[in-house]
């Protein structure tokens, strides 16, 4: 519940100041230019560190007829306001050594002038000004809810830097992003906060009063030139203004606003009259204004205008990702059957809509078969009178928690009285890489166990990272429990509109008796892929675009195929001919790379699940001590790969190969009892900082994983999931 509070509030919050928010954006990323292009023109001078006032004020006393005032501004530029020898007055930037006229100062070109105008105040003066200062404040406050959602999503403020699940590349981009801007946001937000209220008087004034004293009289040289004078001992470096004295009266003064203080210094003796430190507020009002627009630093500028990108960023990725979640709401509302009339019920529980997917395949199929379903939200949970079998479809958030639709569920259904038996399944959606796996899931599953009219047909089923094979798998064993001839349509990768390249067939083996064969297709033209990545291919007109895990040997893609008896794609290619081509295109898979800078490497696999581990150990980098452990059918499984395998070991590539038969002597041996016979090996190489790759089924996977988690729970007392968010345990199964 906590959760959906928070992100109520911050999306609340983006909407409601999302159109000034858009502008003052926009105009940010425009304003963020002006230091940018002030701090390239030509007046800057050097050495302010080593020149004093007085070498300074000597230099313009011989120049010029008369000096009014002297700034040096954030960009060390000197600007001098002064009348000439010819009785005309200027505003001058000089070489602070020479008095030299070097420029002058330029008008604010017209596209800042009307930015600022934008940004400052809508063009609408005060009411402008009231606005944006709103704005601030409400951005400021989307910056703190945006602080508890990444904490929470994170696990913990602890857990801040942790790798950062993706879910969908726009929630992903909004979460990094979001922490990499989120303290310039903050200051942007604060300093516009802080600026406004100093503009509505609302701050208290910041008022330097000087308590002068009167010097006796002293005629003579000005202080420039006599004595020592503490003008020779302030350096240009500190000074922000010089008010050069009104006439020769010795009651006029030097008025010197410097960095941290004002002071005032007798005009001929040089000694400081008065004295007077910059109240905080003063200082504040600085600080925010040059935060706020970047004055004086071309870095920080960089960073303003970088965050102004990022916030329009996160606006638009925002509204998506709420649209993406209230598409599957509405649409639901739009076609839900009547629940009174059906068999099927198919409950989901879901944050950002994916597992919506998952069931709506499951509707479909179920419908093909001519069943009546309904689909509905976990929150919806009623009396079903007709229903036979309940599925669940859930995800887990925050600590283990239900996802915002769900949270009313276990209290709806406590306070339902279930007149009719059902049988009842239910899929945990969650992921490895949070400690608190599938939790929902599994107590929603223990709810409905203990109910007495309630079946389960299926144990309690996870489900990794939304992978639709896993979904498949789950689908075939609770249709053939329930003896349903179900097929799953994968609504994922429709017909790509991807540029695909050609590939010549280099090599093709027979398929084995596991009915198991190797292709190797070389790229027609330059084509950079590595192995891990996977190739998409849709013969013959199909819509659907198949995924193979590639290994890259010799610049040629090297494939395992599993040959299926009714697999459109499978039985295509296991009918190439050498010579042949074939168009398909590369997807990157970055996640599944072979890891460049870990002492180790333990490749787990089973099946056709070798293919890019048989590139990873050819690969030619053989610094990185490397196992594979393999587990199919019986010895003659291998055949295919023990060319690929024996090369690795002659190059010192590849440590160790263990070896699992399933249908090999009177025992069954399958992968992960190999990994649970080297647990040493695992532990000690996952405490050493090595790196744990799986590929292969998810019936594997999900084995290997409860091994995994068992071998790092007490051997190293910490949980899987602390590796996977490092990036330690790296999976990619089918
Ligand atoms: C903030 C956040 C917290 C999560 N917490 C857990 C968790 O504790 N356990 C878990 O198994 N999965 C957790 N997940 C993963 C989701 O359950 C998983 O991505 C799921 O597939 C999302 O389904 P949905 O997109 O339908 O909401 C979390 C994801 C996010 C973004």
């Amino acid at each position: 519940m906590v959760i959906s509070i928070w992100r109520y509030s911050h999306l609340v919050l983006a909407i409601s100041s999302s159109i000034f928010l858009g502008i003052a954006s926009i105009t940010g990323i425009i304003l963020a230019f002006e230091p940018i292009y002030h701090a390239i023109q030509p007046y800057k001078a050097e050495d302010m560190e080593r020149i004093s006032v007085a070498e300074t004020l000597e230099m313009l006393d011989g120049k010029y007829l008369e000096v009014l005032e002297l700034k040096v501004d954030s960009d060390n530029f000197v600007q001098a306001s002064v009348i000439g020898q010819d009785g005309e007055s200027s505003t001058i930037y000089i070489n602070p050594l020479t008095a030299e006229k070097i420029g002058e100062p330029q008008e604010k070109k017209a596209i800042f002038r009307f930015a600022t105008n934008l940004h400052r105040s809508l063009f609408l003066k005060s009411p402008g000004r009231f606005f944006v200062g709103l704005v601030s404040f409400l951005l400021l406050l989307i910056a703190i809810t945006g602080i508890i959602l990444v904490a929470r999503r994170q696990g913990g403020l602890k857990r801040w830097f942790t790798r950062v699940n993706k879910d969908t590349s726009g929630q992903y981009y909004h979460v990094v992003l979001g922490r990499i801007f989120l303290v310039p946001v903050i200051i942007i937000a604060g300093t516009g906060v802080y600026l406004s209220l100093e503009k509505f008087g609302l701050l208290p004034e910041a008022e330097i009063s000087h308590q002068t004293v009167l010097a006796p009289t002293t005629k003579g040289n000005s202080a420039v030139a006599s004595g020592p004078s503490v003008l020779k001992q302030i350096r240009l470096k500190e000074v922000r203004t010089i008010l050069f004295p009104f006439s020769d009266n010795e009651e006029d003064y030097y008025q010197l606003e410097l960095k941290d203080r004002e002071i005032l210094v007798h005009q001929y003796k040089g000694t400081v009259i008065s004295e007077v430190e910059y109240p905080l507020i003063m200082l504040a009002s600085r600080l925010s204004l040059a935060w706020h627009t970047g004055r004086g630093s071309v870095l920080w500028s960089a960073v303003l205008l970088a965050s102004c990108i990022a916030i329009v960023f996160f606006m638009i990725s925002g509204f998506a990702m709420t649209l993406r979640r209230r598409k599957h709401t509405v649409r639901l509302k739009t076609e839900a059957a009547d629940p009174g009339k059906c068999e099927y019920v198919v409950l989901v529980g879901s944050e950002t809509g994916s597992t919506f997917n998952m069931a709506k395949v499951l509707q479909k199929a179920l419908i093909a078969l001519g069943k009546s379903v309904y689909l509905s939200e976990l929150n919806d949970y009623e009396n079903f009178d007709r229903v036979k079998h309940l599925i669940v479809l859930t995800a887990t958030y925050g600590h283990g928690d239900a996802p915002s639709n769900a949270q009313k569920f276990v209290e709806k259904f406590q306070a339902t009285t279930i007149a009719n038996p059902m049988s009842f399944s239910v899929v945990g959606l969650g992921s490895l890489a949070y400690p608190n796996y599938c939790q929902f899931a599994i107590e929603v599953d223990q709810l409905l166990g203990k109910h007495p009219k309630l079946k389960q047909a299926l144990p309690l089923y996870k489900i990794n990272n939304q992978s639709f094979e896993a979904f498949k798998d789950w689908s075939d064993k609770w249709a053939k429990a329930l003896g349903l001839q179900l097929r799953l349509k994968n609504p994922g990768s429709p017909a790509s509109t991807k540029k695909t390249t050609e590939f010549v067939v280099v090599e093709r083996t027979e398929v084995n008796p596991d009915d198991t064969f190797l292709l190797k297709l070389k790229p027609t033209s330059n084509l950079s892929f590595s192995s891990g990545d996977l190739i998409a291919i849709k013969p013959g007109g199909n819509e659907v675009d198949r995924f193979y895990s590639i290994a890259k040997t010799d610049d040629e893609i090297l494939l395992s195929i599993k040959k299926h008896s009714n697999g459109y794609c499978s039985r295509y290619l296991s009918g190439l001919e050498q010579g042949q081509e074939i168009s398909a295109w590369i997807k990157p898979n970055t996640e599944f790379h072979f890891p460049s800078k870990t002492p180790e490497v333990i490749l787990i696999s089973n099946g056709t699940g070798i293919a890019p581990f048989l590139g990873m150990i050819n690969n030619g980098l053989g610094a990185t001590k490397t196992h594979l452990f393999w587990g199919g059918r019986n010895e003659t499984s291998l055949e295919i790969y023990k060319d690929y395998i024996h090369s690795a070991r002659h190059r010192g590539q590849l440590s160790f190969v263990f070896e699992a038969y399933s249908q090999s002597g009177l025992e069954k041996h399958y992968v992960q009892d190999l990994v649970c016979r080297e647990a040493d090996l695992i532990a000690k190489s996952l405490e050493n900082g090595g790196v744990i790759m799986i590929c292969g089924s998810v019936a594997m996977q999900k084995e290997v994983v409860r091994v995994l988690e068992t071998i790092s729970k007490k051997r190293l007392n910490v949980p899987l999931s602390q590796f996977l968010n490092r990036g330690k345990i790296k999976m990619d199964c089918y």
